[in-house]
């Protein structure tokens, strides 16, 4: 389900139903045990400190975003994160230090997708989803119907069934995006671990992934962790907010704490427009300067005093949004409005 904001652009919204779980996941037997910690991180890369000092914490089931910044240190931290940089300081998953795990231990508690990995350009589509089992594979043995079949079935999800046998040289880059997380989904780990998941795609399958994964963590307790560069979607999905600036973090707290107009003039030097929407989670609209706010509206300054329109006191509170009498005041200077984009 997407719309279109009053502005024009298109946001994707979650699905009104937030269970989510649709019975169809296909994974068996598997401990969903796993949160994530980090503990006073620091990654120095070559001879430079890229991280210093961070500390986040995702309980079993969240869903992190990690934003910031061009070079804040997003992708670093995801790596660390997932056991593949060396680091100092503490990174647990469901309490185990994760530079203690073996390999093999490590990939059946956590998948990681990586922005942009170099994929061997003469394996199928399937092959590729299907290393994704290796974890679960025998040492010297082959994999069994099953491993076929969760591939098989999330290549299904991710509308790849129909390029199961194409070489991955002959995808398009939004075809490739998926395929990689297709085998990080094949994996099965508790913690699922995305850099930027969704920056090829169209919007549908934007939709489609982030819909997918959010019924995997509502079904099964996954743990999500993401960087997203698209504000408006993380917004959307996420449950928590780490925003990283120069390798530190800079603010943390749900999606409406983190997500306000002074913290990304701050950290993105970006004008947006802030809004509330009907499930009470932000919504970012780029606002360029100069103009006004919204698409044929006059500017706030030669709008009547919203106390003095007539039809105020007659408007019904919008269903699951407390009445405006119990909602915060926008704090003064922060730029966000809490006008509702539907008016
Ligand atoms: N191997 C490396 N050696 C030294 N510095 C590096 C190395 N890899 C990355 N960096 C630097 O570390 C910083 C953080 O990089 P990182 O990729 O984590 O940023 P990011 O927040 O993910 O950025 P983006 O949004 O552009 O993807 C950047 O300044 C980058 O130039």
């Amino acid at each position: 389900m997407s719309g279109r904001d009053t502005d024009g652009g298109a946001v994707i919204r979650r699905t009104a139903d937030g269970s989510g779980a649709d019975g169809a996941d296909d994974r068996d037997g598997r401990d969903t045990a796993g949160g994530v910690e980090v503990r006073d991180l620091e990654v120095v890369l070559e001879t430079r400190t890229v991280l210093s000092g961070v500390g986040l914490r995702v309980r079993r089931g969240g869903w992190l975003a990690v934003i910031g910044a061009n070079g804040a240190g997003k992708s670093t931290l995801l790596k660390a994160v997932a056991g593949v940089l060396p680091h100092s300081g503490e990174v647990l998953i469901d309490g185990t230090p994760v530079r203690t795990l073996k390999p093999r231990e490590r990939a059946r508690l956590l998948a990681y997708a990586p922005q942009a990995p170099a994929l061997p350009g003469d394996m199928t589509v399937f092959d590729y989803a299907l290393l994704g089992r290796t974890p679960y594979i025998p040492y010297l043995g082959r994999e069994g119907r099953r491993d076929r079949e969760v591939t098989a079935s999330v290549l299904e999800r991710l509308d790849l069934s129909a390029l199961a046998r194409r070489p991955l040289g002959r995808l398009s880059g939004g075809e490739r995006q998926r395929v990689v997380l297709a085998r990080a989904l094949v994996q099965q780990a508790p913690v699922l671990l995305l850099d930027e998941p969704t920056t090829a795609l169209d919007l549908g399958h934007q939709q489609q992934v982030l819909e997918l994964v959010d019924r995997l963590r509502l079904a099964d307790g996954l743990t999500v962790v993401t960087t997203l560069h698209d504000l408006g979607v993380a917004g959307q999905y996420a449950d928590m907010m780490t925003l990283v600036a120069g390798g530190r973090v800079a603010a943390s707290g749900s999606p409406a704490e983190v997500l306000t107009g002074e913290l990304i003039a701050e950290h993105f030097d970006a004008h947006v427009r802030v809004e509330t929407d009907p499930s009470g989670r932000p919504q970012v609209h780029l606002e360029r300067p100069g103009r006004p706010g919204r698409r044929g509206r006059p500017d706030r300054e030669d709008r009547p005093d919203r106390e003095d329109r007539p039809d105020r006191e007659d408007r019904p509170a919008r269903e699951g949004r407390p009445a405006r009498e119990g909602r915060p005041d926008t704090p003064s200077g922060s730029g966000a409005r809490t006008e509702d984009p539907c008016r």
